[in-house]
């Protein structure tokens, strides 16, 4: 059974990594699941994101779904899946656990930015993130490695990104930002 393609994208919220992922979907010529951080978090007992449940229970409940989310990956790949990761990698384990449970796929990983100013205004705008979440980000998830490719939210549309995105995966074979982080 063929291997499915894997597209990682990395970005502290609002940088605009859903809205990316659902161009994609639309652009791209083959099927791609999304799969996202908020998406995995959500299969939780509601009482464990109401802040109904004690913090280090949450956390705990929490870190338990990451690893579980990193595990599934290869899981749908395997068996011929393509998917879009829409995550935050703002633990340097994460990123070391994803490169590990993925070698020997092919990864294509993409660095997704903008301005701390516009994740912040973006913040304020949606109403439904926590104020300072992109800011306590913003310095962690490209510190622990560098994508096959930088995207830049602020100064081009979704759609332009994605079209980024699918132009750079049909004109490359491999991809090494993975590989590097496995060495
Ligand atoms: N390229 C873009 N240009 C301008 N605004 C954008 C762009 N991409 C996304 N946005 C806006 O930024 C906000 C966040 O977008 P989106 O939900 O895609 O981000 P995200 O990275 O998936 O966030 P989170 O991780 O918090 O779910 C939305 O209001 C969206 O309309």
């Amino acid at each position: 059974m063929a291997q499915g393609t894997v597209i990682f994208l990395n970005g502290t919220s609002s940088s605009g990594k859903t809205s990316i992922s659902l161009e994609l979907q639309r652009i791209l010529d083959e099927p791609y699941l999304h799969i996202s951080l908020d998406q995995f978090l959500h299969m939780l007992p509601a009482d464990y994101l109401n802040g109904g449940k004690p913090e280090e229970t949450t956390t705990h409940a929490m870190m338990q779904t990451v690893k579980g989310m990193h595990h599934a990956l290869p899981a749908l790949a395997a068996a011929g899946s393509n998917i879009i990761v829409d995550h935050v990698m703002q633990e340097k384990q994460w990123l070391e656990e994803c490169a590990s449970l993925l070698a020997g796929y092919k990864v294509l990983f993409v660095s997704v930015v903008c301005s701390l100013e516009e994740l912040q205004r973006r913040e304020t705008e949606r109403g439904d993130r926590n104020i300072g979440l992109a800011s306590y980000q913003y310095n962690l998830v490209h510190s622990h490695g560098i994508g096959d490719l930088e995207i830049n939210t602020e100064f081009n549309s979704a759609l332009e990104c994605a079209e980024k995105i699918k132009t750079y995966l049909n004109n490359h074979s491999q991809f090494n930002a993975f590989k590097a982080l496995q060495q």
